[in-house]
């Protein structure tokens, strides 16, 4: 469920949330975001004494529909283990409510950085658009699609790293089978969103990460417009201006991504072995490794059979499961320590 977020605390729900101190093994610290259905906060693990955010879910304000949609994004976070990717540490609910506690990312959102620094040397968005390349990619290779890729969905971590988020609007898709529900921002929606047709999800993701690489070396969006109908015109006729300073091999890879034509778009393994991407030496293939069962680490179960009230078995049972409960959340905080 991907929102707008503002730190405004609003409603009385708000201040009923925003009297919250503690839940399970987690004590609040800020809020860092409220949207319409979720607030979220900043929080301390207080077994691991680790920053985490969690997103605090009132159930009896959504409808049916929403409801099925946070589901299905919690299913996919759970399926998700990347290091450019939010990490979902655990799931807990009760009969009104649902805390989703995930990676911490304090630098927040990239959109903020730009505003505040300007775009980017090019250098330097070669590094940051490696990773958002590499999570999509991760994504793509589990048949995920993000859909709502932007500046405002890309947070950034202590070491300035990327960390993509809100996987809201997101979906599994078949091979081949197009998608119909229209989902993310306008500015950054393929041409065939606006054209109403069916359309291939891995594809459209790909012309968001054109935007997306056009606003990091730009500071600026490339398809504007004082509405929804001039931004529709400008997207469908294809056309946006190139500033003087962007370099010509930075030209070329957007204008193979921004492409009308979803057929002749690039692919993700195109744009990787582009001449521009070679400018920092990343492996935009070290999510391969990430998707087989985890290997226990032994340091940490013996670090945990120290707490009260655990066993080794339950350690294991809890990680190899994947059970997003208080034992894998211990046991994950204190891996990433
Ligand atoms: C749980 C999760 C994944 C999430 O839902 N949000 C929200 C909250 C604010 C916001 C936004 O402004 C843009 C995207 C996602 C979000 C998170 N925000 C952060 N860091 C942060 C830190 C300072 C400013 C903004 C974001 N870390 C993790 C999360």
């Amino acid at each position: 469920m991907a929102q707008k977020w503002s730190n405004s605390n609003s409603s009385t729900k708000q201040n009923l949330i925003d009297r919250l101190i503690r839940v399970g093994y987690y004590e609040f610290e800020k809020t860092i975001g409220c949207g319409n259905f979720a607030v979220v906060k900043l929080a301390k693990h207080v077994v691991t004494n680790t920053k985490v955010a969690v997103k605090i879910i009132d159930k009896t304000q959504l409808d049916e529909e929403t409801l099925k949609k946070i589901f299905r994004e919690i299913q996919i976070m759970r399926k998700l283990k990347h290091p450019h990717i939010i990490k979902l540490y655990q799931v807990m609910e009760t009969e009104r409510m649902i805390y989703l506690v995930t990676e911490y990312a304090s630098g927040g959102e990239i959109f903020d950085y730009l505003v505040e620094h300007g775009p980017m040397s090019e250098s330097e968005a070669c590094r940051i658009f490696q990773q958002i390349v590499s999570a999509v990619h991760y994504c793509h290779s589990m048949n995920i699609v993000h859909r709502d890729l932007k500046a405002e969905n890309l947070l950034l971590d202590s070491n300035n790293d990327i960390k993509l988020a809100d996987f809201g609007f997101s979906n599994t898709f078949v091979e081949g089978q197009l998608l119909s529900t229209w989902c993310g921002s306008p500015a950054y929606a393929a041409p065939e969103l606006f054209e109403g047709q069916k359309y291939d999800g891995p594809k459209a993701d790909i012309w968001s990460l054109g935007v997306v690489l056009y606003v990091l070396v730009c500071g600026a969006l490339p398809f504007g417009g004082k509405n929804l109908q001039t931004l529709r015109s400008q997207v469908l006729s294809g056309k946006f201006r190139i500033p003087f300073f962007m370099t010509g091999a930075c030209e070329n890879l957007i204008r193979h991504m921004l492409v009308i034509d979803a057929e002749k778009r690039y692919s993700l393994p195109q744009i990787i072995q582009h001449e521009w991407m070679k400018q920092s030496n990343i492996d935009c293939y070290s999510h391969v490794i990430l998707n087989t069962n985890p290997v226990i680490n032994n340091v940490v179960v013996e670090h945990m059979l120290q707490l009260p009230g655990l066993n080794h078995d339950m350690i294991v049972n809890s990680v190899q499961q994947r059970c997003f409960d208080h034992v894998s959340a211990i046991y994950h905080l204190l891996a990433d320590k």
